[in-house]
């Protein structure tokens, strides 16, 4: 490998950035957009041949992408063999893109492949063949990570999408999978940008899908000759038992895929046998090792704040889930919802002396237990379907938001941070998305007292709309808020809070409240 720049991290991440702003700058031209490019980029980085020996299980999708694929990589990992893992976005820091053997790369690993690749490039790009784009370049730099690391098996996720995305440089994957197609965010259901690229007699495997969708999927895997196969989503009875690594119900559709992907792999390079997964009454010990110990950030996660000074830990406890589209907040929505009917009551058990769980569970979820949505979404998002999904769902299972408090992000899309940065904070920050946000769950909480018989919201009718909902200028300052509400309120009293709407919004609160 080239000698390594003497450069510190923050200054890796800050050549990752200009890759960002020369995006837009190349989009005028139109040069830098060319899908082509990813092949002389190959080139220039001599990863033509590596390329051709990578085996590759290639994950496109609108939702649980990220999910399938780190589900596969614990399979195959829990057999024994060596993996990389590129997936995306991030949360806090890039390096989380990158896995090897099921763990972020190393910093030192990762800067002396991020300059071999960056410097290379530099010098032998030119007015023809321009700089590549930010997410080009992180495509590029996980094959150069996973070449020089002979990884057994690399696991791509689609990043951008479509046709164009980096990861289609891969021309002949071991095998392609399709997670489940749902409303991008221009609320388009199959648009091309959440397609895979099936490839000439690669195999492939979706989830049960909507009509729609199917036929889309049918239609273009028959023109490739591409055998399409619909997996169900994992039963219980197949893990016998075990827990999957990743919260929620949506989880078993991800899982059953990565199953079959994961089998797909090892028929092929695995030296054993592995029957179908619909041959299986219970799924092979790694493969249910593998299922049970995946996991990626921001989905689905619970964390007590780390920085309260309180009587007991559990006062303030945080529901991370980055879902962004009107299904995934459904599932989201249910995933909160029984996660905190389960905390409460395992808590209440706690708290018992002798028996009698029923009163004192009802004592713990009824009157001690608070639920507060921490909300924000970009602004290409629809909050009208987003808002009434999210709430109406959470009603439906017997939760009811106290309130909600939305945010402007904090970590802005041209930078690049890591862990130790704490975001910037805008004293300027415009905050008229976020009081839209608002007037949408007001609305929601008038027509729902339109429709109440009462009960429910008896004796708030003084109320303002504020004690509904509140629009902070950041996102420390709701932190502070929540903290300061549970000193301020009755020794009993529990604090769950949802974070939700955004990715970016769920790794700026770990960020703050993680230590
Ligand atoms: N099968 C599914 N059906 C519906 N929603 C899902 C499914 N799987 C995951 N989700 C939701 O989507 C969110 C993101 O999951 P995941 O990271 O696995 O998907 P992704 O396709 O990689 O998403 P992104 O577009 O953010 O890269 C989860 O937090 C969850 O709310
Ligand atoms: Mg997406
Ligand atoms: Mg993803």
């Amino acid at each position: 490998m080239a000698a390594r720049g003497d450069s510190s991290y923050e200054e890796a991440l800050a050549a990752l950035s200009s890759l960002i702003t020369k995006r837009s700058r190349a989009d005028k031209s139109n040069k830098g957009d060319r899908f082509e490019l990813v092949f002389d980029y190959l080139k220039l980085l001599d990863l033509e041949e590596d390329m051709l020996k990578m085996k590759v299980i290639h994950v496109a999708g609108t939702k649980g992408k990220g999910s399938t694929c780190a589900f596969t990589e614990s399979i195959l990992r829990n057999h024994g063999f060596r993996t990389g893992l590129f997936t995306s976005p991030h949360l806090i820091d890039v390096r989380e893109r990158f896995r090897l053997d099921g763990v972020d790369i190393s910093e030192e690993k990762f800067l002396s492949y991020f300059w071999w690749c960056y410097n290379r490039l530099k010098e032998r790009t030119n007015e023809e063949i321009p700089m590549p784009t930010y997410f080009r370049f992180l495509a590029l730099l996980a094959f150069k990570i996973f070449a020089a690391e002979e990884v057994d098996a690399a696991i791509l996720e689609v990043g951008l999408g479509g046709k164009f995305d980096a990861t289609n440089a891969v021309q002949k994957p071991v095998v392609c999978g399709v997670s489940s197609l749902g409303y991008d965010h221009m609320e388009i259901l199959v648009s091309s940008s959440s397609l895979p690229i099936f490839q000439l007699g690669v195999p492939a495997f979706t989830v049960p899908q909507p009509d729609e969708a199917m036929r889309v999927l049918e239609e273009k895997a028959s023109e490739l000759d591409v055998n399409l196969e619909v997996m169900q989503p994992l039963t219980a009875r197949l893990l016998s038992g075990q827990k999957l690594g990743l919260d929620g119900d949506h989880q078993y559709v991800n899982a059953g895929l990565a199953v079959s992907l994961a089998t797909t792999w090892l028929q092929k390079f695995g030296n054993l046998e592995v029957p179908s997964p619909t041959q299986m009454s219970i799924l092979p010990q790694q493969f249910v090792r593998g299922l049970a110990t995946a996991s990626l950030q921001g989905r689905a996660q619970v964390v007590p704040d780390q920085f309260i000074e309180s009587r007991t830990s559990g006062d303030l406890v945080f529901y991370l889930d980055g879902a962004h589209s009107p299904e995934s907040m459904e599932v989201c929505a249910k995933w909160f919802s029984s996660a905190v009917k389960g905390d409460n009551q395992s808590e209440s058990s706690k708290h018992l002396v002798n028996g009698s769980a029923g009163s004192s569970h009802e004592k713990w979820s009824g009157e001690t237990c608070q639920q507060i949505l921490l909300f924000n979404c970009m602004s290409v998002r629809d909050p009208n379907l987003l808002l009434p999904h999210l709430r109406n769902t959470c009603a439906n299972h017997g939760i009811h938001f106290k309130k909600a408090l939305f945010v402007p992000n904090m970590s802005v899309y041209h930078k690049v941070g890591t862990a130790a940065d704490l975001p910037e904070n805008d004293p300027h920050v415009d905050l008229s998305w976020q009081f839209t946000l608002q007037k949408v769950w007001e609305s929601l909480v008038k027509s729902d007292k339109g429709n109440a018989e009462g009960e429910e919201y008896r004796g708030k009718d003084g109320e303002s709309s504020s004690g509904n909902s509140e629009v902070f200028t950041s996102l420390p300052m709701a932190i502070k808020w929540l903290r300061d509400s549970v000193h301020e309120s009755s020794s009993s009293t529990r604090f769950q809070v949802l974070v939700t709407g955004s990715l970016h919004l769920v790794g700026d609160v770990l960020r703050l409240i993680r230590k």
